[in-house]
């Protein structure tokens, strides 16, 4: 199958038409069948297929809030090509069977590249390491490891597993929360506002402390640790220090992040309320900041959907987490409106897809490379709408906002995934 992606703007930068086919981008044009299917890019920029770090797609067990399907098909909408699944599953991928299930079946939905999360300990208990090698050469050669939604908090546990995936080139992520600190209860961000509303606080602390434990533990084993969704200055300092200091760490921050606030939490509106917890205006100053000079290496969603009856609690009880693949880049593109299109295919597709390993993803546009592609319209405003969704869960903080640039059309191996905006 070829198809011919007409006038596009490669990058933001020179207009080109591409030829691609399943095997990749290939030139020249003319050399394309006169048959082939074409889509005509004029006035869109065309970037490498983005790739999402940090996704939970609740399959196996939680089928209610998400599955791979659905999860793939949030991901092809909003211009992946690759995404990350997380491991809190039930089970959890914590046994290379795990892994290979989940890689399975994000084949079989064949939308975008589900590769694996595998645990760091058995259960997510933060205990017993998991079978770390046996995932790493199953067939899903699961290379991230993380017990997110828990923290890793046990410093010996820690340094084990960063000695055990050096050994062939792993990486473990963090969900850098100390649970002492936090609490048991805490469920937004410590201050004056969490006082005044009379909730439990998440000081910025108990994620600072974590950060900088591990940043001294990469350092000592030689390994490498990612920093999932990082919320506060502290903690962009603390990784802008370890980079300067030659410590192989590598950060994260999630679109929401970027751009909300903990001022959203007055109207006790469980939507808003995630971990790590929205943050106020300094941290998020701070989180643009990172981004912009290459102190926080990536953007991930962190997409975690949840069933009405898990999220339509008091703000106390409800779950934590907001969906987050379909909105990414247009939030990007809002919080961040002079991010230069090479910066943004930077930020969401090349670097994320050379800290997971993927080879094949997150390559600038030359022939040769893979026909991973996302054209967006750089000039459009969305207004979004929860119910035209294709996850299966409803908890959008981005309902009713208007977003800057659209996704039009993806392209996963070749193959178009999204036209017009809508699933093929
Ligand atoms: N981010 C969240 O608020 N929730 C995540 C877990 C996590 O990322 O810590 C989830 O699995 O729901
Ligand atoms: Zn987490
Ligand atoms: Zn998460």
């Amino acid at each position: 199958m070829s198809l011919v992606i007409k006038g596009a703007s490669l990058l933001g930068e020179k207009t080109a038409d591409l030829y691609v086919d399943d095997t990749g981008i290939l030139q020249p044009v003319d050399a394309a069948p006169s048959g082939a299917e074409t889509i005509d890019a004029d006035g869109l920029v065309a970037l490498p297929g983005l790739v999402d770090l940090h996704t939970h797609l609740r399959e196996p067990g939680r089928e209610d809030a998400e599955t791979i399907l659905t999860g793939s098909q949030a991901a092809a909408l909003g211009g992946y090509t690759a995404v990350l699944a997380m491991a809190n599953t039930s089970p959890v991928t914590d046994t290379a069977e795990a892994a290979t299930r989940v890689w399975e079946l994000g084949r079989e939905a064949g939308l975008v590249h589900v590769q694996p999360v595998g645990a760091v300990t058995r259960g997510l208990g933060g205990e017993e390491l998991a079978e770390l090698g046996l995932m790493h050469r199953s067939r899903a050669g699961v290379t991230v490891f993380s017990d997110d939604g828990k923290c890793v908090h046990d410093a010996r546990v820690m340094r084990r597993a960063l000695e055990y995936v050096k050994a062939f080139g792993g990486v473990v992520s963090q969900h850098s929360q100390d649970p002492a600190l936090a609490g048991p209860a805490a469920c937004c961000h410590e201050g004056e506002l969490s006082g005044r509303l009379g909730l439990p606080g998440w000081p910025g602390i108990a994620e600072e402390v974590i950060v900088a434990r591990d940043v001294m533990l990469a350092r000592h084993t030689g390994s490498r640790v990612h920093v999932a969704h990082v919320s506060t200055a502290g903690s962009v300092e603390v990784v802008r220090w370890a980079k300067a200091h030659g410590i192989d760490v590598t950060a994260e921050v999630t679109p929401h992040h970027l751009l909300l606030t903990t001022d959203l939490l007055t109207g006790y509106d469980p939507t808003f309320k995630v971990n790590p917890p929205l943050r106020p205006q300094e941290d998020v100053a701070a989180l643009r900041a990172g981004l912009l000079d290459g102190t926080i290496d990536a953007v991930a969603t962190d997409h975690a959907p949840h069933a009405r009856h898990d999220k339509e609690h008091a703000f106390v009880d409800a779950a934590f987490g907001m969906l987050g693949l379909e909105t990414a880049l247009g939030v990007v593109r809002t919080a961040l409106p002079d991010l230069s299109w090479a910066d943004v295919a930077r930020v969401m597709s090349v670097t994320p897809a050379r800290i997971a390993g993927l080879a094949d993803q997150g390559r600038t546009l030359e022939p040769g490379s893979p026909a991973h592609v996302v054209l967006v319209d750089p000039d459009a405003s969305v207004t979004v709408d929860r119910d035209a969704s294709a996850s299966l869960s409803r908890n959008n903080p981005w309902h009713g906002r208007v977003l800057t640039s659209r996704v039009v059309h993806t392209v996963y191996s070749g193959r178009v995934t999204v036209r017009d905006g809508v699933l093929v």
